[in-house]
């Protein structure tokens, strides 16, 4: 007899005209990592809200612990000791450690008072199953994300779980956090506990896996022992081609004339100081750069960018836009002046979730489309508008006039990235604008971008990762607790251990600011 936990036997799930899910089958077994990967929209959280019961399948069935459902709900599928942790964790933050591990348990139970001492026994003993130590009466709102991130797993574990979903768990945490969360994961994994690991990041996947599914256009397309793959097999099935990254070379004066290499810089930061966010920060960007700026979060990299986009304000130093001193209160100062941010949270800074793609795209942009004899802004125009931009970021989506939040991460940041092209920029600040998104949107944003530096826009390159900054960036500023620790110009980038230098930078040596 199979003994697996769960069985998904020919699932197929539609959204009106998009079919999410197609006939996909598999299988975890007990005590095992069955990563799950694929491109953005490749029905990856489908089929975890499928299993878990918040959607029914058109076609199949679920197996779970050997009992059989056409239509498994959320009810069945907690019973049969399934648990999800998705992406935004779904925590209370103004309520403490223990009471968010305990209160699944405890609502379960149907307990009319509460007993703080066995609420606080309940979180204790999770915490102790996954080794960690965290104040029980902290509020989450204090907690580090690597910390909410445990906390999400204790209350999975108080309910018991057997086959536990983590939805890209990585995504907001630091290298250190992240090994940590891999020890964890391996830990509940010889404790017998099943679980179903999505990520993007290839190389933890790897760390990680037992097994590897791939899905593409909502089928899965393979699915092997992990000791039969690698990294560049993954991303063969996942996007059906070979991805080859560019590395992004500055346009010289020689190169392309149009692009005059000027002396003076189209954006200058001069001892930028913002108290308990970062300090004395100076930098120039020309045109046609990408400047990365790389550090750990917490580094001060994101409040920095917020500065200059007239958000944040400094306490002391200047942004200087184009010869001009500039004193941003607010967003519509820089974006007149030709400098666009997209932001670090595409679901709370980047987006209208309940507005479709055509409101979103064009957003920035609404001047373009005013109909002067009636007043109105032009439909039609915005429709195309939005049709060119998602062709070219290759957004999948069922039409232009689809809901946001019906679209996929990934493809939710790449509308976010479209609207702020659209307003032809001088000066685009990304900050993590790969977060969430597949390896080969990624390769086509990165292309992106470098064109439109190509084209002269100067930019901003705001990161965690190493690999996409040295790909992508002709500089690099570390940050590190506010502070600038390393410049590395173009020859810097070059030398062979650069990688493990920066890693270095970033958390453990203290480096000294070269210019
Ligand atoms: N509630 C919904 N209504 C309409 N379409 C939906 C809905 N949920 C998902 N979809 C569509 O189904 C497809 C699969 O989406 P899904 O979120 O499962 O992809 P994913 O692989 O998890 O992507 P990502 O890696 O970006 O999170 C996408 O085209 C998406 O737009």
């Amino acid at each position: 007899m199979n003994s697996n936990v769960l069985i998904a036997k020919n699932i197929s799930k539609s959204f009106g005209g998009i079919q999410a899910l197609k006939k996909v089958n598999f299988e975890v077994a007990p005590g095992q990592i069955h990563c799950l990967v694929g491109e953005n929209g490749s029905g990856k959280s489908t089929f975890v809200k499928v299993v878990a019961g918040v959607h029914a399948p058109n076609q199949g069935e679920i197996i779970l612990n050997g009992h059989k459902y056409d239509r498994c709900t959320v009810a069945d599928s907690i019973r049969e000791g399934v648990q999800v942790i998705y992406q935004d964790l779904l925590l209370f933050n103004h309520m403490s450690v223990a009471e968010n591990i305990a209160i699944d348990k405890l609502v379960v139970q149907n307990k009319k008072l509460v007993d703080w001492q066995e609420i606080e026994d309940v979180a204790q003993e999770q915490l102790n199953k996954v080794a960690t130590k965290i104040d029980l009466k902290e509020t989450i709102e204090n907690l580090s994300i690597a910390n909410r991130q445990i906390v999400a797993i204790c209350r999975a574990l108080s309910m018991n779980a057997k086959l536990l979903f983590m939805d890209e768990p990585t995504t907001a945490l630091t290298k250190r956090e992240i090994d940590r969360l891999i020890t964890v994961v391996l830990d509940l994994k010889k404790k017998g506990i099943s679980i179903v690991f999505i990520s993007h990041k290839l190389n933890e996947v790897m760390e990680v896996a037992d097994q590897v599914a791939i899905f593409r256009d909502g089928e899965k397309v393979g699915d092997f022992p992990a000791t039969q793959v690698n990294e560049q097999m993954l991303i063969y099935y996942m996007t059906g081609r070979k991805v080859e990254q560019t590395k992004y070379i500055q346009k010289t004066k020689e190169d392309k004339p149009i692009l005059e290499v000027e002396d003076k810089p189209i954006l200058e930061v001069k001892e930028l100081t913002r108290i308990g966010h970062y300090s004395d920060i100076s930098f120039k960007l020309y045109k046609g750069e990408i400047l990365g700026i790389i550090g750990p979060m917490g580094a001060g990299r994101t409040e920095l960018a917020m500065t200059i986009f007239g958000l944040n304000p400094q306490n002391s130093g200047k942004v200087i836009m184009e010869d001009s001193e500039c004193w941003f209160t607010s967003p519509e100062q820089p974006i007149k002046r030709g400098i666009s941010l997209v932001p670090e949270n595409r679901q709370t800074q980047g987006l209208f979730l309940r507005k479709d793609l055509t409101d979103n795209v064009c957003s920035t942009i609404l001047k373009n489309f005013g109909n002067n004899v009636l007043g109105l802004l032009d439909a039609e125009s915005m429709i195309n508008k939005t049709k060119d931009v998602i062709k070219e970021l290759r957004v999948v989506t069922g039409s232009v006039l689809t809901e946001v939040q019906n679209l996929s991460g990934g493809n939710q940041q790449k509308v976010v990235l479209g609207k702020w092209i659209a307003t032809l920029p001088k000066v685009l600040i990304l900050d993590s604008p790969t977060v969430g998104v597949d390896v080969g949107a990624r390769q086509e944003i990165y292309d992106r971008i470098q064109h439109i530096a190509e084209r002269g826009v100067g930019i901003i390159f705001i990161s965690d990762e190493i690999p996409e900054i040295l790909t992508n960036c002709n500089k690099v500023l570390v940050m590190r607790g506010g502070k600038i620790v390393a410049y590395l110009d173009s020859n810097s980038l070059e030398a062979d251990d650069i990688h493990k230098r920066i890693y270095g930078l970033m958390y453990e040596e203290q480096g000294n600011f070269a210019g």
